[in-house]
């Protein structure tokens, strides 16, 4: 018989894992239930989870690494797979506020039901507080989502003019040589007449932005194209995008529009600021860190992006949660140097990022795990599930123009307009 720490009655009791290999459940996020949905799916791939084994409120990164090592130390594994494929068995979902005063919350779920696909193996992991008799089925979500009707926009924290004067005063400090770089993000509010279900925007992401990662933890809903890091075994990925321009109609356009962005000055050195500031990061807790020569064009249906993959091996110890840890704020969602752009942000900006821009993504049991950046999402608001407030930022250097960065966040909205049924796709139209 196993023994948990429960039965003396002083202890909570010790979690059992066990995952089984199944069938092709067919399209992941179709399996979720109405709540307590979380999701992480990628090409099709990536696990979708519901139920809740346990739950921490972190109060940082560092925080969370230290919880789940605790957790994840002392649980009972009943059964596993031969070779798991990455996300296969224990594992927490967790998504982080982008500033630490911020008055969202951090959050760490494990999950108590998770279904995952990963090259072309299928998984059930159960995860229970004492030994769990029979594997159930997976279970088909019964309430299929139904699109947000009647949706109205108002403005978020600023109005679109005000931004842009928030832009304008940002250009000035970076010609004061106070600062290279500062990303200032906007926010725009969709009101639904009815509760707005995560679950139809995960579906809409992750068909249309099926190269990003489409993630739900806790109603914080997206599709970003953005890796902070990636662990698995000892390999380190980061894809550090920054440098963006709108996509036209496609065709030589587009072809036209990437090579200008291949060569725009004002890109590469956003882009470079934001590269550096990852390879600094990774540089205690990783060797052999490589940083690529020059920067690729990633194609989004909304934008391209300047984009660089950083590779590295982990030093010993050096887990998934504490690389996110080092990274995070990177230049791409804060700024050079850090610190001065970490000031400014709020100063200028006058928003709570809550959970935008913080890192998002899983974690297993051995430490691997991927971390994205929480960007083109949507926070579906506690106290009022009709409400969802979107948001979008853009990284400001000494040539930036407060119109074509307008223009630039609008573009970045687009797959969250065009996931809550906005605009037909996939057709732009100008800003809320
Ligand atoms: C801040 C955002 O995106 C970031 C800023 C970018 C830029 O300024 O070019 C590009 C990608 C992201 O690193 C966002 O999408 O909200």
């Amino acid at each position: 018989m196993i023994e948990t720490a429960g039965e003396t009655g002083t202890a909570p009791p010790r979690l059992h894992v066990s995952t089984a290999e199944i069938d092709d459940p067919g399209p992941l996020e179709a399996l979720l239930p109405p709540d307590g949905a979380l999701a992480w799916v990628r090409r099709g791939d990536g696990m979708v989870a519901w139920g809740e084994a346990d739950r921490y409120k972190p109060t940082s990164i560092a925080d969370a690494e230290e919880w789940w090592s605790g957790l994840s130390r002392d649980v009972v594994v009943t059964d596993a797979l031969d070779d798991p494929p990455a996300g296969a068995g224990l594992l927490a979902f967790g998504s982080f506020v982008f500033d630490p005063d911020s008055a969202g919350r951090s959050t760490l779920v494990v999950p108590s039901t998770v279904v995952g696909r990963r090259d072309g193996r299928a998984w059930l992991t159960r995860v229970t507080a004492g030994p769990e008799p029979v594997a159930p089925p997976v279970p088909t979500a019964t309430v299929p989502p139904r699109a947000p009707r009647g949706l109205r926009w108002s403005a978020g924290t600023l109005s679109p003019e005000a931004w842009q004067d928030a832009v304008s005063e940002a250009v000035r400090r970076i010609g004061t040589g106070a600062l290279d770089k500062v990303v200032l993000a906007r926010d725009v509010v969709a009101t639904a007449e009815d509760e707005i279900d995560p679950r139809w925007l995960v579906g809409r992401l992750a068909d249309r932005y099926a190269s990003c990662w489409t993630y739900l933890v806790d109603g914080l809903v997206g599709a970003t194209p953005e890796m902070l890091v990636r662990r698995q075994g000892g390999l380190v990925t980061s894809r550090v995008l920054a440098g963006t321009i709108r996509r036209s109609a496609g065709g030589d356009a587009d072809l036209n529009l990437a090579a200008a962005l291949a060569r725009s000055s004002k890109d590469l050195e956003e882009h470079e600021y934001a590269v550096a500031s990852v390879a600094r990061a990774l540089a205690p807790s990783c060797s052999a860190v490589h940083v690529p020569d020059a920067p690729y064009v990633l194609e989004l249906p909304n934008v391209l992006h300047l984009a660089t993959d950083v590779t590295a091996v982990a030093r010993p110890g050096a887990t998934a949660l504490g690389l996110a840890a080092a990274l995070h704020p990177s230049a791409a969602v804060c700024g050079t140097p850090t610190d001065v752009a970490r000031t400014l942000i709020p100063a200028l900006e006058h928003l709570d990022r809550e959970r935008y821009a913080g890192p998002v993504g899983w974690v297993d049991a051995a430490g691997d795990g991927e971390w994205a950046i929480a960007l083109r999402c949507g926070q579906v608001e506690e106290t009022d599930a009709r409400r969802i407030r979107l948001f979008a930022g853009c990284g400001i250097v000494a040539g930036s123009d407060p119109a074509a960065e307008l223009a630039e966040s609008a573009a970045k909205l687009l797959p969250m307009r065009e996931a809550l049924g906005d605009l037909p796709l996939p057709v732009a139209t100008p800003a809320p």
